[in-house]
């Protein structure tokens, strides 16, 4: 592979959406709330799909939101983790979520992506893709940070911490921010706070 080619492909990017939360506090499905007129989990994956080659929605109720994925946009179905017997909760929380759905990306960064980000924007987002391979090796994530906190869940990961990760999962890990403090992640610059908004009422 030239080097050309070899650039081009790194720059070629899967996204996963999370769509198995219980909106327990927003106390109605936040993935199907209108936002400009689209549920909000249609929004979400119109953006991904313009800055994506390939969406993933990672949910564990699939026909509940068959209708209104766009056509780039394909479900992965969340299953019990290995050993369960099924009368355990049906889901362990955004991190198996994003595991699950990591498994079948094929690219070097897959962009994640909550389902209620109803502020999300489309340039913001190309723009920090455009920098991706700017980003040191070492860094397994890119990030942005917010109060000492990563936000986890509108950012960039690399393929290759599948293995790290589900060792993570495998000792009961369920944490974002404590699986991400033992490794070395990029900031990200946000230029509008607002853009990382998730809303879990309507006060
Ligand atoms: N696939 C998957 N996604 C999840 C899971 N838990 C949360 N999410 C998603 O992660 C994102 C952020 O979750 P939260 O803001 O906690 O939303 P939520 O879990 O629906 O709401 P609460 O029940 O109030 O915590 C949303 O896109 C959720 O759909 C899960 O177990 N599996
Ligand atoms: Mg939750």
């Amino acid at each position: 592979m030239n080097q050309q080619t070899e650039k081009i492909q790194q720059c070629k990017l899967t996204a996963i959406v999370l769509a198995g939360g219980k909106s327990t506090r927003m106390g109605t499905d936040k993935a199907l709330i209108p936002i400009q007129g689209v549920p909000m989990l249609q929004f979400i994956c119109r953006i991904a799909e313009a800055c994506a080659e390939k969406v993933y929605v990672v949910t564990p109720w699939q026909e509940r939101y068959q209708h209104l994925l766009p056509p780039k946009s394909q479900f992965i179905q969340e299953v019990p983790l290995p050993g369960e017997t099924g009368n355990e909760p049906r889901t362990h929380g955004p991190l198996v979520g994003f595991a699950q759905a990591l498994v079948y990306v094929e690219t070097e960064w897959v962009l994640l992506l909550a389902c209620d980000l109803p502020n999300l924007q489309l340039e913001v987002l190309q723009e920090w893709a455009v920098e991706l391979d700017r980003v040191p090796q070492e860094a397994i994530a890119a990030l942005v940070q917010k109060d000492n906190r990563w936000e986890p869940l509108c950012g960039f990961y690399r393929r290759r911490c599948l293995p790290e990760l589900n060792k993570y999962i495998d000792r009961g890990g369920r944490s974002f921010q404590e699986w991400l403090r033992q490794y070395p992640v990029q900031v990200l610059p946000l230029p509008d706070p607002k853009m990382l908004f998730n809303f879990n009422s309507y006060q």
